[in-house]
């Protein structure tokens, strides 16, 4: 049996994945794979059990990707899983900072009612302090067209907005997705200066943190809208509250409370929104937990920020997995292992991302002595981090 923890609330549809007769849910306290939302990990240790981490979410900050690499764990997240959940919230955001729609129904609830009122014609007459903008014709800049910002920049498009996107490492795969008309800005100083709206969509990182800070906001259009539905360490606190007082920006829309932000009157705090819809929290959960169950069980990588993905059908009755760093010399290293036991390959496959690598080998015979020394083996061999032999379930 497999061991899945789980933390924060996961969808069933997410949970249902994980077949009965394999895995148990939340059982032992040595899981083989933690299923998180927002978790952070950072807090504590992980467990010397661990072989995955899944995150039902595109956002891996939470997560101690170093940490987690080193101890050869398994990180996956559910790319574009939630982000027509975050693009509807920030359409919503957008007319919501051009029409006071909430401060006007808040209004008009306090009007007296009752026989000699007349609530129609006292709504009518205090209508115009709620006069509004609208959106078409307004300049939206995009910073960071992944799966949430190309969405955004297309949807604003087609509400008759001016689009400018910045994105200087955009996918081959977004690329195609974001409309040739939206012309491609050269630098954020660029998007930030002509656009009315200003909406972030990139994740947080070292290099991320602060990216919008005083200067950052300085550059921005006279009273424009600053909206920030990525992570709160993007966008630098101190500043905007100065940008609002000095009226530089007007407001500043966040899915990120701190104490300092909600009782400012320009910031409108929503509780970490973008991705808690039902088919969003359904469709990252699912997602998660088939790519957690295909690397438990076949040892393929899928959806991996951490190791790369590799994929290798398993025809072979065993095969034995090998996350190392990505060093030279280790595929020969390994072929030399096997030789020495005089293990045959039926089929093998390495593949790296960044500073790791992944070796999958398939093979006719194997038992657990010679396995066990095959692990040993190569546990001895420095680069190399952690070694899984898996059976084959379709083959006796
Ligand atoms: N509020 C929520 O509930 C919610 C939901 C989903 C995602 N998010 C946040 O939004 C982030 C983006 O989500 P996504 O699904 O679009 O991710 P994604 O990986 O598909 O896209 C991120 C894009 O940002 C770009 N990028 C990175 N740094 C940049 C920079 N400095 N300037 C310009 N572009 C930059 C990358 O090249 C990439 O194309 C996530 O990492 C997460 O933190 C929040
Ligand atoms: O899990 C959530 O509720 C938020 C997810 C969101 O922040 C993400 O990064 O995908």
């Amino acid at each position: 049996m497999y061991q899945i923890k789980t933390y924060n609330v996961i969808s069933n549809v997410g949970l249902a994945v994980f077949e009965k007769d394999k895995y148990e849910i939340n059982g032992v306290t040595e899981p083989d794979a933690l299923l998180i939302r927002s978790q952070n990990l950072h807090r504590g240790v992980l467990p010397v059990s661990l072989l995955a981490i899944g995150r039902a979410g595109a956002g891996v900050n939470n997560i101690p990707l170093d940490k987690a690499s080193e101890n050869g764990v398994v990180v996956f997240n559910s790319p574009g899983a939630n982000s027509n959940a975050v693009k509807e919230l920030i359409v919503a955001v957008l007319i919501m900072a051009a029409r006071p729609i909430i401060p006007a129904i808040g209004w008009v609830n306090t009007l007296n009612s009752g026989e000699d009122a007349d609530v129609t014609l006292q709504a009518e007459s205090g209508k115009n302090h709620f006069r509004g903008t609208e959106l078409a014709g307004k300049t939206l800049g995009v910073i960071g067209l992944g799966a949430v910002g190309s969405k955004v920049a297309d949807t604003a498009k087609q509400l008759g907005m001016k689009v400018i996107g910045y994105d200087p490492n955009i996918s081959v795969e977004h690329a195609w997705k974001v409309s040739n008309d939206i012309p491609r800005a050269g630098s954020i100083s660029e998007v930030l200066k002509d656009s009315d709206y200003v909406t972030i969509h990139i994740p947080y990182t070292e290099k991320n943190k602060d990216l919008i800070s005083a200067k950052e906001l300085l550059t921005m259009k006279k009273g424009a809208v600053l909206l920030n539905y990525s992570r709160d360490g993007i966008v630098e606190e101190a500043p905007v509250l100065s940008a609002l007082e000095s009226g530089q920006i007007s407001q500043y829309w966040t899915d990120f409370a701190s104490d300092e932000l909600v009782t400012h009157e320009n910031v409108m705090v929503t509780p970490h929104l973008g991705g808690t819809t039902e088919e969003a929290e359904d469709n990252c959960a699912e997602m998660v937990a088939n790519t957690l169950c295909k690397y438990l069980e076949t040892g393929e990588i899928e959806h991996s920020v951490n190791f790369p993905s590799v994929y290798m059908p398993f025809n072979s009755p065993y095969r034995l997995t090998l996350l190392h760093q990505n060093v030279p010399s280790m595929v020969s290293k390994i072929a030399t292992v096997l030789a020495e036991l005089n293990i045959n390959i039926a089929n093998m496959i390495n593949s790296s991302k960044g500073d790791y690598a992944y070796t999958m080998i398939d093979v006719d015979e194997m038992d657990t002595k010679l396995y066990d020394e095959f692990e040993q083996k190569c546990l001895d061999i420095d680069a190399i981090i952690r070694v899984r032999g898996l059976k084959n379930p379709q083959i006796d």
